[in-house]
């Protein structure tokens, strides 16, 4: 495999109680890319991640995580290489754990201090990154009884932590008043610009969310259910039962559109992703969508 080739997906199919969650997923993500993964609610962004996380592994398909197929390979050495801010990790500390561990942990992608040790320089790094995101005054206090937006904050600074070669976040400004929403956004938008050969790979459902810097896009959208399997409802005038599997699930997401930002983020892409007329702005270097 090319060796700046820091993701791919390969057909990849996850499926859990008989519903295909995701299916002919395919990415390529190289070294220094920044991308968006977007895509409406329960679509399947937070399952891919969990993937590219190393944290479920596909039912179907391949992934390839910095040159290692998933599955194939230790994924504690991978998960040292990759920074991850997501709700599901948010949700793994233990409750008294002190903030400052929940940073320096980070190093060693474990959660919860055990038997680890961690030198003065280390503690000295996780106590700046806790400073640079206005948190600094957690320091000894319990993770349990932080705000959403403090957690989300003390995340992304210990998914910053060991300095990954790939970086991923899953909704990194949920919670967050609008004051600390801007101030993600300008950490994101530092890191979407930086010149270094790290990957981020950021999710989100608001375009509102998408900071300078990240130029490339992946959509998720629902992969249409063929005649066959479709189950008919009620009132469908073709019968079909518009994106309802014979199960009575939704259809599988997948990926629709990878490739340019500007030219994936169009009013037409959109309009048919939620099935209602959508217009999308840019201004100020920020996106958003209104339906119309
Ligand atoms: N382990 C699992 N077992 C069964 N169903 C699951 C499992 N994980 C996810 N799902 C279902 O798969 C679908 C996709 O979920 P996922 O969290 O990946 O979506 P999402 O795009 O991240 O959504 P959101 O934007 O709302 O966070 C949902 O319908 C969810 O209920």
């Amino acid at each position: 495999m090319n060796e700046d080739v820091v993701l791919q997906l390969e057909d990849v199919e996850f499926r859990r109680n008989r519903r295909v969650i995701i299916t002919d997923v395919n990415l390529t993500v190289r070294a220094g890319e920044r991308w968006v993964l977007f895509g409406p609610n329960g679509i399947g962004k937070s399952t891919a991640v969990g993937m590219l996380a190393t944290r479920t592994f596909p039912s179907e398909g391949r992934v390839f995580i910095l040159g290692h197929q998933l599955g194939k390979y230790d994924v504690f050495k991978l998960r040292k290489r990759i920074g991850l801010a997501s709700a599901d990790l948010a949700r793994q500390f233990p409750p008294f754990e002190d903030p400052l561990d929940a940073v320096v942990t980070g190093l060693t992608a474990v959660t919860g201090r055990w038997q680890d040790t961690y030198t003065d320089a280390e503690y000295e790094r996780a106590r700046t990154l806790l400073r640079d995101f206005r948190v600094g005054y957690l320091e000894g206090k319990q993770m349990w009884r932080l705000s959403e937006g403090e957690r989300t904050r003390v995340l992304i600074a210990r998914a910053l932590m060991g300095d990954p070669e790939l970086l991923i976040m899953d909704e990194p400004t949920t919670g967050l008043d609008l004051g600390g929403r801007e101030q993600v956004m300008r950490t994101l938008s530092r890191i979407g610009r930086e010149d270094s050969n790290r990957a981020v790979v950021l999710v989100t459902h608001r375009l509102e969310e998408i900071p300078a810097g990240f130029d490339r896009i992946a959509i998720m959208g629902r992969k249409p259910v063929s005649v066959e399997d479709a189950t008919a409802a009620p009132n469908d005038a073709d019968g079909r039962g518009d994106g309802i599997d014979a199960h009575g699930n939704p259809s599988a997401g997948t990926i629709v559109y990878s490739g340019s930002l500007e030219e994936g983020l169009t009013d037409e892409r959109l309009t048919e992703l939620f099935g209602m007329p959508i217009e999308v702005e840019r201004s100020h270097g920020r996106w958003s969508a209104y339906a119309v």
